[in-house]
C-alpha cells in the first residue's frame, strides 16, 4: 500500500483526499495516478469498488489551473445518476483547490444548465446526449479542454455510445490527455479504446477474477413463475440491509418494486422512464435508507456507489457477462462483503455458464429456501429487533407496563406473544409479475458439465446479441441527435410485451 503523500500530490489536494477518509491509495490510484500527472494517457482496470473515480479525479484535479477560467476538464459517464455521483467526488477532491466544476445531463431544465455555464465551471462531468446538446447549442466550448475522461469506458465505446463520443471529440482538442477506466474491458472494445489514445499506459490491476473476491457469489435455478416467491423467501432469510434487485425490463421492474410494496416490504423502483427528479428521490431515500430495496434496470448497474449494499439479486440474468459484472459490483465495495444471487431459468443455464467463463468465478447453487425457512428468518429478526431495544436500555415506562402484565402471564407466554407480534410472517397476498420470455436458448459449451472448458473462445456477447440490439439502439437515438430529447432512455428494455430481445437504449 502507498501513501499519497508518494504520489507527488500537491498539499492541497491530500488535505482533500485525507479529509474524504482515504489513508492509502488502492492499487490502481497507485498504478495510474503517478502517470496521469506525467501527462501519459491511461487506460486503467480494476474491479468494482476499488477507488477508480479518485483514480482519474485526483490526476484531473491536480491538472487545473485556477487562473484558468475554461473548462479545462471533460468528464463522460453513460448515466445521469453517475454523472452526479462522479461530479460529487470531484467537487469533494477539488475542495481546498476551490475548483469549479459543473455536471450538465438529460432531464434536467437545460436553461438552468446554461446559466450555470455562464459562471466558469472548470470541470464538466456529462452525459453524452446532453454534452452533444449543449455543444449544438454553442454554450459548452470545449477548446481549452485539456484533460478527457470517459468512465465505465467499455460501455462509452460500445455500440450504443461510440457516434456520440465521436461528435463530442470533434469539438475537443486532439492535444489532449485521455483518461479512460473501467472494471471490464472486453477485447474487442479495448481495441477501439487503443484508437482514442496517444501512446497509452494501460493499468490492469491483475485479480484472478474479475468480480470482487469478497463477494459470494450463488444462482438460484427456478422456473420463471416461481421466481418472485423465491425471491421474498431469499430476502426474508437474507435479511439484507439494503438490496438492489435488477430486473430485465422497466415493466419488470415496475411489477417487481409493485409486488414487494404489496408484500410488506419498502421497495422503489429506478428505471429511463421516470422523470428525473422521480430517479434522482428514489436514489436519495434509498441512501438515506428509507426504502430498503431498490428495484432497478441496468441504468443503476454501472458505477454507482452506495454504501451499506449487503445483497444484489439479479432477478433475470443479466444480458452480457460484463452487465453481470457491474450489477453484483454494487455490493462489495472497498473491501466490504457483499452476496450476489443470480435467478437463471432452466433454458437460460448456457448464459450463466458464459458469465462464470468471463469472470472466471464459479456461482455456487443455492436451494430455494421453503417457506418455513423463510419463516424462521423472520423469527431471527423479531429476536434481534427484541434484543436491540433491551440492549438499547431505553424502556422507561415499558418496564412498569410489563411488571402489570407478569402479574396475570406467564413470562415465557409473553415473549412468545411479542416475537409473534414481531414478525412478519409469509404474505401469501396474490401479486401480478408478467412472465418474461428467456432469454434465446443457448447450449452450455462445456461438454463434461461444469468443470469443463473455461477458457476462451466462443462469442462472449451471447451469439452477438449485444450487437444486433444495440443497432436498433443507435437508429433510434442518431436520428435525434440535435434535438437533446432522448429523455429517459437507456440501454434498457422497453415494456418487454413478448419479447425476449428487448431493445437497449441509452440515454442522454
Ligand atoms: N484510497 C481509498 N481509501 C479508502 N476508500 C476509498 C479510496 N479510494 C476510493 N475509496 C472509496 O471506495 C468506494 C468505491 O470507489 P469508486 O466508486 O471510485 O469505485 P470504482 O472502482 O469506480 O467502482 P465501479 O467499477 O463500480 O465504478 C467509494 O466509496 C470511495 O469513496
Ligand atoms: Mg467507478
Amino acid at each position: 500500500m502507498t501513501n499519497f503523500s508518494e504520489l507527488n500530490i500537491s498539499e492541497s489536494t491530500l488535505r482533500s483526499v485525507k479529509r474524504m477518509g482515504f489513508e492509502e491509495a488502492t492499487p490502481i490510484q497507485e498504478g495510474t495516478i503517478r502517470f496521469a500527472i506525467e501527462g501519459r494517457d491511461v487506460l486503467g482496470q480494476a474491479q468494482t469498488g476499488t477507488g477508480k473515480t479518485a483514480a482519474f479525479g485526483i490526476p484531473l484535479i491536480e491538472k487545473i489551473d485556477p487562473k484558468n477560467p475554461n473548462i479545462q476538464a471533460l468528464v463522460i459517464a453513460p448515466t445521469r445518476e453517475l454523472a452526479i455521483q462522479v461530479s460529487e467526488e470531484l467537487y469533494k477532491i477539488g475542495y481546498d483547490k476551490r475548483v469549479k466544476l459543473l455536471s450538465v445531463y438529460g432531464g434536467q431544465e437545460i436553461g438552468r444548465q446554461i446559466r450555470a455555464l455562464k459562471n466558469k465551471p472548470q470541470i464538466i462531468v456529462g452525459t453524452p446526449g446532453r454534452i452533444i446538446d449543449h455543444i449544438n447549442r454553442r454554450t459548452l466550448k470545449l477548446e481549452d479542454v485539456q484533460t478527457l475522461v470517459l468512465d465505465e469506458a467499455d460501455e462509452m465505446l460500445n455500440m450504443g455510445f461510440i457516434d456520440d463520443i465521436n461528435a463530442i471529440l470533434e469539438n475537443v482538442p486532439s492535444e489532449r490527455q485521455t483518461l479512460l477506466f473501467s472494471a471490464t474491458m472486453p477485447p474487442a472494445i479495448r481495441k477501439i479504446a487503443e484508437t482514442f489514445m496517444r501512446d497509452p499506459e494501460i493499468v490492469k490491476i491483475k485479480a484472478k477474477e474479475l468480480t470482487v473476491d469478497n463477494i459470494d457469489q450463488y444462482f438460484v435455478k427456478a422456473a420463471e413463475r416461481e421466481k418472485f416467491d423465491v425471491l421474498s423467501r431469499l430476502i426474508n432469510v437474507h435479511q439484507p440491509e439494503l438490496a438492489i434487485i435488477f430486473g430485465r425490463t422497466k415493466r419488470r421492474v415496475d411489477e417487481l418494486a409493485q409486488a414487494l410494496s404489496i408484500r410488506g416490504y419498502l421497495a422503489e423502483g429506478i428505471h429511463g422512464d421516470l422523470s428525473q427528479a422521480k430517479r434522482i428521490s428514489v436514489l436519495r431515500q434509498f441512501k438515506e435508507n428509507k426504502i430498503d430495496i431498490l428495484v432497478a434496470t441496468d441504468v443503476a448497474a454501472r458505477g454507482l456507489d452506495i454504501s451499506g449494499v449487503t445483497h444484489v439479486y439479479n432477478f433475470d440474468i443479466p444480458q452480457d457477462p460484463e452487465s453481470y459484472v457491474h450489477r453484483i459490483g454494487r455490493t462489495g465495495r472497498a473491501g466490504k462483503s457483499g452476496l450476489a444471487v443470480t435467478f437463471v431459468t432452466p433454458r437460460e443455464m448456457g448464459y450463466l455458464r458464459i458469465v462464470e467463463e468471463t469472470t472466471k468465478k464459479r456461482m455456487t447453487p443455492l436451494r430455494p429456501p421453503t417457506s418455513d425457512e423463510a419463516l424462521v428468518g423472520q423469527q431471527r429478526l423479531a429476536i434481534e429487533t427484541l434484543e436491540g431495544l433491551i440492549a438499547n436500555n431505553n424502556l422507561g415506562d415499558y418496564r412498569t407496563l410489563a411488571a402489570e402484565v407478569l402479574e396475570n402471564h406467564e413470562a415465557l407466554d409473553v415473549v412468545a406473544a411479542a416475537l409473534r407480534s414481531l414478525t412478519k410472517e409469509p404474505d401469501d397476498t396474490p401479486v401480478t409479475i408478467t412472465e418474461e420470455r428467456p432469454l434465446p436458448m443457448r447450449r452450455e459449451r462445456s461438454s463434461n458439465g461444469r468443470g469443463g472448458d473455461r477458457g476462451r473462445g466462443g462469442n462472449r456477447n451471447f451469439g452477438g446479441r449485444r450487437d444486433s440490439s444495440r443497432g436498433g439502439e443507435r437508429r433510434g437515438g442518431s436520428n435525434r441527435r440535435d434535438g437533446g430529447r432522448r429523455e429517459g432512455t437507456r440501454r434498457e428494455g422497453g415494456n418487454g410485451q413478448g419479447r425476449s430481445r428487448a431493445p437497449r437504449r441509452r440515454e442522454d
